[in-house]
């Protein structure tokens, strides 16, 4: 039976549940999935570092966190020795999960690079490294040898990058629209029943729906950064940043929210792209007041929806769960057991 040695960088809302997932469910894995997990190192800015090839007691490590304890009295080091640790300990995966940069997306997209540079594939819910190094790191993974996914960085546990790409191969993709945040949907939704906005972002981060820096969430560079990601890997756009309009939803106030409802509308955070008859792909995320009638206008809270216009099925419309901390650590199992096919279907075909 294949044991698959995991590090955790970041231990944070959703890699500590993937940790939980692991501590709870490997023998439901063995049996089910004909792989087990085991987690050799894990690193966090609070927390420091701890590498053991035997095995870390995750309920040690899942103990710690609400004090001034770190991993320096469990035997490691009260630093996250990020690189080193990347790059020496005996993980087969990594799984990266520390803080979303929208900027330049370090220090994500350099823990990412000395993984597959050191011959680990990587999975990650960051989404910074897929939508600013994605091309990149992507490559470098193939140069390598091993695998780079990152299903959660859109829409969390809910398929949507692999199901597009392989569902949809035989079509053409003329664009999508789509709710792509959980926090913003959920503030909306909150505030269209009378809650005031601070409280609304208040409990979406309580329910760990928001980034660490609730704006990112708010003023839409989250979306943007989702954008652009299905823009590139399913419209194939070579888009960067610049050319994802941006617009969040802070200028959007409790009256715009009561006039809309009084007219038949709901306001959403609609991210989009569409291609051009000249070849070229229009993107951008900006709040939309839509009628009830219209596709998104149902889909509320943490729930998310993009709806692919496609040249022969016409809409195709996926929606699901597109926060939260087991939602997302399911994205970072749905990577690792596609690693898994793709390293036993790859040996069933040599
Ligand atoms: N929570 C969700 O619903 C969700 C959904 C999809 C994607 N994501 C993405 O997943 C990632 C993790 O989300 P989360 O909810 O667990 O966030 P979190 O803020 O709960 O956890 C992030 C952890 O990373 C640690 N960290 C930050 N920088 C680090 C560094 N340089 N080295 C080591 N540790 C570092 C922090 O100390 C923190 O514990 C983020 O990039 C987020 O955008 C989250
Ligand atoms: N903060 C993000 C997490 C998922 O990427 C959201 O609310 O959608």
């Amino acid at each position: 039976m294949t044991t698959y040695d995991i590090a955790l960088i970041g231990f944070g809302g959703v890699n500590r549940t993937l940790a939980e997932l692991i501590a709870t469910r490997n023998e439901a894995l063995r049996s089910g999935l004909g792989f087990g997990l085991r987690v050799v190192a894990i690193t966090d800015l609070r927390l420091g570092s701890l590498v053991q090839p035997d095995g870390i007691d995750l309920s040690m490590a899942l103990g710690l966190g609400g004090g001034s304890e770190t991993f320096a009295e469990h035997g490691g080091s009260a630093d996250t020795n990020n690189e080193s640790v990347i790059r020496s300990c005996t993980a087969d995966i990594i799984c990266e999960a520390t803080f979303t940069n929208p900027d330049d997306g370090e220090p994500a997209v350099s823990h990412v690079r000395w993984a597959l540079e050191s011959g680990k594939s990587v999975c990650t819910t960051n989404k910074g490294p897929v939508a600013l190094r994605g091309a990149e790191l992507n490559s470098l993974a193939a140069q390598n040898g091993v695998y780079f996914e990152y299903e959660g960085a859109v829409m969390s546990g809910t398929p949507v990058i692999r199901l597009a790409k392989k569902m949809f191969s035989g079509l053409r993709l003329n664009g999508f629209e789509g709710i792509l945040n959980g926090t913003s949907n959920y503030v909306l939704g909150r505030m269209e029943a009378g809650l005031d906005f601070e409280a609304a972002v208040s409990e979406a981060q309580e329910l760990g729906y928001a980034e660490a820096n609730p704006a990112a969430d708010i003023e839409g560079y989250d979306v943007q950064l989702k954008v652009l990601i299905l823009a590139n890997e399913l419209l194939d756009a070579g888009i960067e940043l610049k050319d994802v309009r941006r617009q969040g939803i802070s200028t959007v106030t409790a009256e715009d929210v009561r006039t809309a409802s009084r007219n038949g509308r709901r306001w959403k955070l609609v991210g989009s792209a569409r291609r051009n008859p000249d070849g070229t792909v229009t993107a951008g995320v900006a709040p939309v007041a839509v009628p009830l009638d219209h596709g998104l206008a149902g889909v509320s809270g943490a729930t998310n929806a993009v709806s692919f216009d496609t040249d022969l099925l016409g809409p195709v419309t996926v929606s699901g769960p597109g926060a939260g901390r087991v939602e997302t650590a399911y994205a970072l199992l749905s990577d690792i057991i596609a690693i898994h096919s793709a390293k036993t279907g790859a040996a069933a075909h040599a």
